[in-house]
């Protein structure tokens, strides 16, 4: 499903930004149906698991991710395993969710539909 938050850029994050509220979250949830909201140490995260034929797919994956955080200046904590790759994404700023990580998980569907077309340029 296209969503339109593949085409906004992460904004520059302050302090005193306010985290997402419980509507806008359930809202923005709709944009990215794989993603399952979940709460560790008592911060809401954006979280999907990515699946691959074996661990260098997994790695080349990753890899196009943390390139995308760079680019974006926004960072999500990765775990990638032989076959899978768990992608989660909060702000650690506010300790919370905010657009930005509904904007970067977006993204990272984009990069995993883009790479799962067929092999990575670099073969
Ligand atoms: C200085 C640097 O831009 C900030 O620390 C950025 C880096 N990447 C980040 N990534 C995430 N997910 N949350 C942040 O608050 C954050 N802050």
């Amino acid at each position: 499903m296209k969503t339109t938050l593949t085409k906004e850029r992460c904004v520059a994050c302050r302090k005193d930004a306010p985290r997402l509220t419980d509507a806008e979250i359930a809202q923005l949830r709709k944009e990215v149906p794989l993603w399952k909201v979940e709460e560790r140490d008592g911060i809401p995260i954006l979280e999907r698991v990515f699946s691959f034929p074996d661990f260098a797919a997994a790695l080349r994956f990753t890899q196009r991710v943390g390139e995308l955080a760079e680019q974006e200046g926004h960072h999500p904590a990765i775990l990638t395993e032989w076959g899978k790759v768990t992608v989660s994404w909060w702000t650690h700023k506010i300790r919370g969710l905010h657009r930005n990580d509904f904007v970067m998980a977006a993204k990272t569907d984009g990069i995993y539909e883009s790479s799962a077309k067929g092999p990575s340029p670099e073969g």
